[in-house]
């Protein structure tokens, strides 16, 4: 656990790496565990949707870009550094709607090999254990 990197080293990798539009998504950490961590998107103006017949819901293209972004941060946390990878498959169920409000990501790291990590996130609305979104993604580690 010791080498392991905390919430705030994790939330300046978003800075550092991240492009303009993701930080924007303002994704802050909620807690480190012992194969994964959680995190929150703050119910902000830029996620949600109010308009068209689904309207006042969040944005399910925000909730994809969330669980990139966490998967990663996940890696970040459990490797105590930013080994560099990149996104090779993600894959979203959709299982029921989000309402309006923040929203939790539970990201579980299911393996962290020498080539490729695969995560799993879970997505609920902030208060509620119902994962309304599913992903899991896999990521290939490019560095030498
Ligand atoms: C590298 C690999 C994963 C595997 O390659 P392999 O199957 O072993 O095959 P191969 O080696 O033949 O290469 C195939 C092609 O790739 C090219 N290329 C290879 N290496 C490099 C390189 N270092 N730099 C540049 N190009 C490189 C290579 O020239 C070739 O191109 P060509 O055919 O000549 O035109 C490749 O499929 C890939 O880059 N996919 C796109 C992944 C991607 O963009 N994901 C979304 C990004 S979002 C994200 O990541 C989220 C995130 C945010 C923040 C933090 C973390 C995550």
């Amino acid at each position: 656990m010791e080498n392991r990197l905390d919430a705030a080293a994790l939330e300046a990798l978003i800075v550092e790496i991240c492009a303009p539009w993701v930080q924007e998504l303002g994704i802050e950490v909620l807690d480190l565990g012992e194969n994964g961590a959680r995190f929150v998107m703050p119910a902000t103006e830029k996620i949600l949707r109010h308009r068209g017949p689904n309207g006042g819901l969040v944005s399910g293209q925000a909730l994809m870009a969330g669980s990139d972004t966490v998967s990663f941060l996940a890696l970040s946390y459990l490797n105590g550094r930013f080994r560099n990878c990149v996104t090779v498959d993600m894959a979203t169920n959709f299982m029921r709607p989000l309402p309006e409000g923040n929203v939790i990501f539970d990201v579980k790291v299911l393996s962290n090999g020498k080539r490729l990590a695969t995560t799993r996130i879970d997505i609920m609305a902030e208060g509620s254990e119902k994962v309304a979104t599913t992903s899991t993604g896999v990521f290939a580690y490019i560095e030498e």
